[in-house]
Protein backbone atom coordinates (compact mmCIF):
# COMPACT_ATOMS: atom_id res chain seq x y z
CA UNK A 1 0.00 0.00 0.00
CA UNK A 2 1.33 3.42 -1.17
CA UNK A 3 2.23 5.85 1.66
CA UNK A 4 1.50 9.95 2.03
CA UNK A 5 4.31 11.83 3.49
CA UNK A 6 3.19 14.14 6.20
CA UNK A 7 4.08 17.44 6.49
CA UNK A 8 4.05 19.98 9.51
CA UNK A 9 1.26 21.62 11.28
CA UNK A 10 0.78 25.04 10.73
CA UNK A 11 -0.65 26.75 14.34
CA UNK A 12 1.13 26.90 16.81
CA UNK A 13 -1.60 25.50 19.28
CA UNK A 14 -1.51 22.69 17.81
CA UNK A 15 2.39 22.80 17.36
CA UNK A 16 3.10 19.86 19.91
CA UNK A 17 0.42 17.48 18.61
CA UNK A 18 1.52 17.67 15.25
CA UNK A 19 5.34 17.42 15.10
CA UNK A 20 5.10 14.44 17.31
CA UNK A 21 2.26 12.91 15.31
CA UNK A 22 3.40 14.15 11.74
CA UNK A 23 7.23 15.11 11.59
CA UNK A 24 8.82 13.15 9.14
CA UNK A 25 6.35 10.15 10.39
CA UNK A 26 4.95 8.46 6.92
CA UNK A 27 1.18 7.49 7.50
CA UNK A 28 -1.36 5.71 5.66
CA UNK A 29 -5.03 7.28 5.93
CA UNK A 30 -8.47 5.75 4.44
CA UNK A 31 -11.49 8.08 4.88
CA UNK A 32 -14.36 5.31 5.62
CA UNK A 33 -17.52 7.48 4.36
CA UNK A 34 -21.55 6.39 4.36
CA UNK A 35 -24.96 7.83 5.54
CA UNK A 36 -26.17 7.73 8.98
CA UNK A 37 -26.05 4.15 9.83
CA UNK A 38 -24.88 2.85 6.86
CA UNK A 39 -22.51 0.72 8.62
CA UNK A 40 -18.77 2.04 8.93
CA UNK A 41 -18.71 1.66 12.81
CA UNK A 42 -19.71 -1.99 12.40
CA UNK A 43 -17.15 -2.57 9.62
CA UNK A 44 -14.47 -0.51 10.86
CA UNK A 45 -14.31 -2.85 13.56
CA UNK A 46 -13.59 -5.72 11.30
CA UNK A 47 -10.98 -4.28 9.68
CA UNK A 48 -8.88 -3.37 12.78
CA UNK A 49 -9.33 -7.22 13.93
CA UNK A 50 -8.14 -8.00 10.05
CA UNK A 51 -5.78 -5.71 9.18
CA UNK A 52 -3.58 -4.04 11.72
CA UNK A 53 -5.51 -0.32 11.24
CA UNK A 54 -6.49 2.02 14.18
CA UNK A 55 -9.84 3.03 13.95
CA UNK A 56 -10.83 6.53 14.65
CA UNK A 57 -14.21 7.79 14.65
CA UNK A 58 -14.88 11.34 14.57
CA UNK A 59 -18.57 11.08 16.27
CA UNK A 60 -16.62 8.72 19.22
CA UNK A 61 -14.20 11.10 19.82
CA UNK A 62 -16.86 14.21 19.72
CA UNK A 63 -19.15 12.77 22.50
CA UNK A 64 -16.09 11.41 24.24
CA UNK A 65 -15.29 14.95 24.11
CA UNK A 66 -18.41 15.69 25.62
CA UNK A 67 -18.04 13.35 28.27
CA UNK A 68 -14.89 14.56 29.27
CA UNK A 69 -16.46 17.59 30.50
CA UNK A 70 -14.55 19.79 28.30
CA UNK A 71 -14.81 24.06 27.44
CA UNK A 72 -16.55 22.94 23.94
CA UNK A 73 -19.06 20.06 25.43
CA UNK A 74 -21.86 22.09 25.57
CA UNK A 75 -21.58 23.19 21.99
CA UNK A 76 -20.76 19.89 20.59
CA UNK A 77 -23.82 18.32 22.22
CA UNK A 78 -25.90 20.69 20.88
CA UNK A 79 -24.60 20.46 17.19
CA UNK A 80 -24.69 16.66 17.87
CA UNK A 81 -28.57 16.87 18.76
CA UNK A 82 -29.25 18.74 15.66
CA UNK A 83 -27.41 16.79 13.47
CA UNK A 84 -25.22 20.24 12.82
CA UNK A 85 -21.43 19.78 11.85
CA UNK A 86 -18.85 20.87 14.46
CA UNK A 87 -16.42 23.16 13.37
CA UNK A 88 -13.25 21.79 11.98
CA UNK A 89 -10.56 22.96 14.00
CA UNK A 90 -12.50 20.83 17.42
CA UNK A 91 -12.81 17.66 15.44
CA UNK A 92 -9.57 17.73 13.35
CA UNK A 93 -7.59 18.64 16.89
CA UNK A 94 -9.14 15.47 18.53
CA UNK A 95 -8.25 13.60 15.54
CA UNK A 96 -4.60 14.46 15.37
CA UNK A 97 -4.32 13.87 19.26
CA UNK A 98 -5.62 10.54 18.51
CA UNK A 99 -3.65 9.50 15.96
CA UNK A 100 -0.17 10.64 18.24
CA UNK A 101 -1.89 8.61 21.19
CA UNK A 102 -2.27 5.54 19.04
CA UNK A 103 1.54 5.03 17.82
CA UNK A 104 0.27 3.32 15.00
CA UNK A 105 0.63 4.47 11.51
CA UNK A 106 -2.19 3.10 9.83
CA UNK A 107 -5.57 4.92 10.62
CA UNK A 108 -9.06 4.47 9.72
CA UNK A 109 -11.29 7.80 9.50
CA UNK A 110 -14.41 6.99 10.38
CA UNK A 111 -16.82 9.95 9.56
CA UNK A 112 -14.87 12.38 9.03
CA UNK A 113 -14.31 14.60 6.66
CA UNK A 114 -18.33 15.07 6.91
CA UNK A 115 -18.16 18.48 4.17
CA UNK A 116 -16.20 20.55 2.38
CA UNK A 117 -14.65 22.59 5.28
CA UNK A 118 -13.86 19.45 6.93
CA UNK A 119 -11.93 17.87 3.55
CA UNK A 120 -9.60 21.42 2.92
CA UNK A 121 -9.32 22.06 6.51
CA UNK A 122 -7.67 18.53 7.49
CA UNK A 123 -5.45 18.36 4.19
CA UNK A 124 -4.15 22.02 4.66
CA UNK A 125 -3.34 21.61 8.42
CA UNK A 126 -1.90 18.07 8.19
CA UNK A 127 -0.86 17.50 4.33
CA UNK A 128 -2.00 14.08 4.46
CA UNK A 129 -4.37 13.01 1.62
CA UNK A 130 -6.44 10.12 1.75
CA UNK A 131 -4.89 6.83 0.45
CA UNK A 132 -8.51 5.80 -0.43
CA UNK A 133 -12.16 6.50 0.58
CA UNK A 134 -14.24 3.82 1.74
CA UNK A 135 -17.96 4.64 0.97
CA UNK A 136 -20.67 2.69 2.14
CA UNK A 137 -23.42 3.04 -0.16
CA UNK A 138 -27.49 2.24 1.54
CA UNK A 139 -30.95 3.41 0.85
CA UNK A 140 -32.32 5.96 3.59
CA UNK A 141 -34.92 3.20 4.58
CA UNK A 142 -32.82 0.64 5.13
CA UNK A 143 -30.20 3.14 7.23
CA UNK A 144 -33.43 4.36 8.80
CA UNK A 145 -34.66 1.09 10.25
CA UNK A 146 -30.99 0.38 11.70
CA UNK A 147 -30.65 3.52 13.78
CA UNK A 148 -34.03 3.30 15.57
CA UNK A 149 -32.75 -0.26 16.30
CA UNK A 150 -29.57 0.79 17.20
CA UNK A 151 -30.42 0.76 21.16
CA UNK A 152 -26.99 2.42 21.84
CA UNK A 153 -28.75 5.26 24.13
CA UNK A 154 -27.39 7.74 21.12
CA UNK A 155 -29.33 11.29 21.42
CA UNK A 156 -28.91 11.56 18.11
CA UNK A 157 -30.85 8.09 16.84
CA UNK A 158 -34.31 9.46 17.31
CA UNK A 159 -36.41 10.10 13.86
CA UNK A 160 -36.32 13.65 14.04
CA UNK A 161 -32.54 14.44 14.66
CA UNK A 162 -31.83 11.29 11.72
CA UNK A 163 -33.88 13.05 9.28
CA UNK A 164 -31.46 15.95 9.79
CA UNK A 165 -29.01 13.89 9.65
CA UNK A 166 -29.88 12.31 6.27
CA UNK A 167 -30.33 16.42 5.06
CA UNK A 168 -27.10 17.13 6.24
CA UNK A 169 -25.05 13.93 4.72
CA UNK A 170 -27.20 14.64 1.00
CA UNK A 171 -26.50 18.28 0.85
CA UNK A 172 -22.60 18.18 2.51
CA UNK A 173 -21.56 15.01 2.90
CA UNK A 174 -21.92 13.62 -0.24
CA UNK A 175 -20.26 16.28 -2.26
CA UNK A 176 -17.08 15.17 -0.69
CA UNK A 177 -17.47 11.89 -1.79
CA UNK A 178 -17.49 12.94 -5.17
CA UNK A 179 -14.94 15.54 -4.57
CA UNK A 180 -13.00 12.02 -4.17
CA UNK A 181 -14.66 10.44 -6.91
CA UNK A 182 -12.97 12.90 -9.26
CA UNK A 183 -9.62 11.96 -8.36
CA UNK A 184 -10.59 8.27 -8.82
CA UNK A 185 -9.71 7.73 -4.89
CA UNK A 186 -13.73 6.01 -3.91
CA UNK A 187 -14.03 2.29 -3.33
CA UNK A 188 -17.98 2.27 -2.90
CA UNK A 189 -19.71 -0.62 -1.23
CA UNK A 190 -22.99 -1.87 -1.03
CA UNK A 191 -23.57 -1.62 2.41
CA UNK A 192 -27.76 -3.11 2.44
CA UNK A 193 -25.86 -6.64 2.66
CA UNK A 194 -25.60 -8.13 5.53
CA UNK A 195 -22.53 -7.77 8.00
CA UNK A 196 -20.41 -10.65 6.68
CA UNK A 197 -21.15 -10.16 2.96
CA UNK A 198 -20.04 -6.37 3.20
CA UNK A 199 -17.12 -6.87 5.27
CA UNK A 200 -16.10 -9.76 2.37
CA UNK A 201 -16.31 -6.71 -0.17
CA UNK A 202 -14.88 -4.57 2.39
CA UNK A 203 -11.99 -7.48 2.39
CA UNK A 204 -11.35 -7.73 -1.19
CA UNK A 205 -10.67 -3.90 -0.97
CA UNK A 206 -8.63 -4.13 1.31
CA UNK A 207 -6.41 -7.25 0.26
CA UNK A 208 -5.97 -5.85 -3.18
CA UNK A 209 -4.60 -2.60 -1.44
CA UNK A 210 -1.85 -4.80 0.02
CA UNK A 211 -2.82 -4.35 4.00
CA UNK A 212 -1.06 -7.02 5.90
CA UNK A 213 -3.54 -9.14 7.80
CA UNK A 214 -3.09 -8.75 11.30
CA UNK A 215 -1.51 -11.95 13.36
N1 LIG B 1 -24.95 -4.70 6.95
C1 LIG B 1 -25.76 -4.53 7.99
N2 LIG B 1 -26.98 -5.12 8.01
C2 LIG B 1 -27.81 -4.94 9.07
N3 LIG B 1 -27.52 -4.18 10.16
C3 LIG B 1 -26.32 -3.58 10.18
C4 LIG B 1 -25.38 -3.71 9.11
N4 LIG B 1 -24.27 -3.00 9.41
C5 LIG B 1 -24.50 -2.44 10.60
N5 LIG B 1 -25.72 -2.78 11.08
C6 LIG B 1 -26.35 -2.34 12.32
O1 LIG B 1 -26.85 -1.03 12.06
C7 LIG B 1 -26.59 -0.15 13.15
C8 LIG B 1 -25.72 1.01 12.66
O2 LIG B 1 -24.43 0.49 12.33
P1 LIG B 1 -23.12 1.35 12.60
O3 LIG B 1 -23.17 1.90 13.98
O4 LIG B 1 -21.97 0.53 12.22
O5 LIG B 1 -23.35 2.53 11.54
P2 LIG B 1 -22.56 3.87 11.29
O6 LIG B 1 -22.43 4.03 9.84
O7 LIG B 1 -21.30 3.89 12.10
O8 LIG B 1 -23.60 4.93 11.86
P3 LIG B 1 -23.36 6.42 12.42
O9 LIG B 1 -22.96 7.25 11.27
O10 LIG B 1 -24.68 6.80 12.97
O11 LIG B 1 -22.29 6.32 13.48
C9 LIG B 1 -25.95 -1.01 14.24
O12 LIG B 1 -26.96 -1.43 15.14
C10 LIG B 1 -25.36 -2.20 13.47
O13 LIG B 1 -25.33 -3.38 14.25
N1 LIG C 1 -16.72 15.01 11.13
C1 LIG C 1 -17.76 14.99 11.99
C2 LIG C 1 -18.32 13.80 12.44
C3 LIG C 1 -19.39 13.83 13.28
N2 LIG C 1 -19.90 15.02 13.68
C4 LIG C 1 -21.06 15.10 14.58
O1 LIG C 1 -21.25 13.89 15.29
C5 LIG C 1 -22.52 13.32 14.93
C6 LIG C 1 -22.46 11.83 14.98
O2 LIG C 1 -21.50 11.34 14.06
P1 LIG C 1 -21.43 9.77 13.69
O3 LIG C 1 -20.40 9.63 12.63
O4 LIG C 1 -21.06 9.06 14.95
O5 LIG C 1 -22.79 9.40 13.22
C7 LIG C 1 -22.84 13.93 13.57
O6 LIG C 1 -24.22 13.90 13.24
C8 LIG C 1 -22.34 15.35 13.79
O7 LIG C 1 -23.24 16.10 14.58
C9 LIG C 1 -19.33 16.19 13.23
O8 LIG C 1 -19.79 17.28 13.59
N3 LIG C 1 -18.27 16.15 12.40
MG1 LIG D 1 -20.62 5.20 13.61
Amino acid sequence: MGHVEAAPVVTNEEKDVSESLLGDKKVTVVFVLGGPGSGKGTQCANIVQNFGFTHLSAGDLLRAEIKSGSENGTMIQNMIKEGKIVPSEVTIKLLQRAMLESGNDKFLIDGFPRNEENRAAFENVTKITPEFVLFFDCSEEEMEKRLLNRNQGRDDDNIETIRKRFKVFVESSLPVVEYYESKGKVKKIDAAKPIPEVFEDVKAIFSSYGAKQAM
